[in-house]
């Protein structure tokens, strides 16, 4: 039993960062491994209601990638990543659509008694991409880059008091197609377009580790010029290489902090935003 003078001990210290997050866009990526525990989801969206009340505009932006394996599972077809990129073909683009836009979506929306709307990257002309290219010319089927991003659709959701919460899909700038974007590189492109302060990607580790698997080598803090010799020691791999660049290109482009953090720990994004104790890693 916590007494009442500690209880409010502890709102109060609250205070500040209420003041200092107090009418700001925050974006919060909510990757689909951490996802998995419907407790652990639960802890995501009261923490995001409680930020939503105190007048912090939190931007939804999910995952859903092992949603998206077990349904093609089901459809007897394989995941197969390059670079942490899953590659799409078409018929692997159609389930992505309706397991991100579809499911995914429409039960982080509910969980949000009537706060949330649900937004995909056609919603407004918010996303467009261009085919995914890389240096090597590796061809990534139907993933898409963001090339242009319409925030205005986000920002009169905002405006209106509800929750934005969105799927990481595009409309093609070029073509017809819808491209599979991965969800930290949308959570950045909207981060950046909105003027967000910060960008939290919640995933299934501590943070970025220098010995991945080892969570006493968790680096607490990395300024972005760093990233490159992090980078070509090899400790970065999988889906930890477009969470480390979008969140250089967040910090690059204006987003005044991205943290990577564990949506495994209850109430992660309270923790990280209204107490003095920092976790995960916060680049710089
Ligand atoms: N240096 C590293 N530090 C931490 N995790 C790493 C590192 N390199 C690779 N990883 C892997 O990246 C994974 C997180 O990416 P991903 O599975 O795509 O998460 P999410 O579904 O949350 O987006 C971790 O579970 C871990 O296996
Ligand atoms: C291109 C690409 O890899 N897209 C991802 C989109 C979903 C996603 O990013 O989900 P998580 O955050 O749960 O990994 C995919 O198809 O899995």
């Amino acid at each position: 039993m916590i007494a009442p003078e500690t209880r409010a001990n502890i709102l109060i210290e609250a205070l500040p960062y209420i003041k200092e997050y107090n009418g700001e866009v925050i974006v919060v990526k909510y990757g689909g491994n951490a996802m998995i525990d419907e407790e652990l989801k639960q802890a995501v969206i009261q923490d995001i209601m409680l930020l939503h009340l105190v007048g912090i505009h939190v931007v939804l932006v999910h995952g859903g990638g092992p949603d998206i394996s077990r349904m093609l599972k089901k459809t007897g077809a394989q995941s197969r990543f390059i670079n942490g990129l899953r590659y799409t073909d078409d018929e692997a683009m159609e389930i992505v659509q309706m397991v991100l836009c579809g499911k995914v979506n429409k039960d982080l929306v509910r969980l949000l008694e009537g706060k949330g709307i649900g937004l995909g990257g056609m919603d407004g002309g918010l996303f467009r991409a261009v085919k995914m290219t890389d240096p090597e010319g590796t061809d990534y089927g139907f993933v898409g880059d963001i090339v242009d991003v319409n925030p205005k659709i986000v920002q009169d959701v905002i405006d209106q008091g509800y929750i934005p919460v969105i799927s990481s899909v595009a409309a093609g700038l070029e073509d017809n197609n819808v491209y599979n974007v991965n969800a930290d590189t949308a959570a950045a492109k909207i981060a950046i377009a909105l003027k967000a302060k910060k960008l939290i990607l919640l995933t299934d580790v501590r943070g970025v580790m220098r010995e991945p698997g080892n969570d006493e080598s968790l680096i607490h803090d990395i300024k972005v010029s760093q990233v490159p010799a992090l980078t070509m020691s090899g400790a970065i791999s999988g889906g930890m290489i477009p969470k480390v660049d979008c969140c250089v290109e967040a910090v690059r482009s204006g987003v005044e902090r991205a943290n990577i953090q564990d949506g495994r720990v209850p109430h992660a994004i309270l923790i990280e935003l209204l107490t003095n104790e920092g976790i995960g890693t916060m680049f710089h």
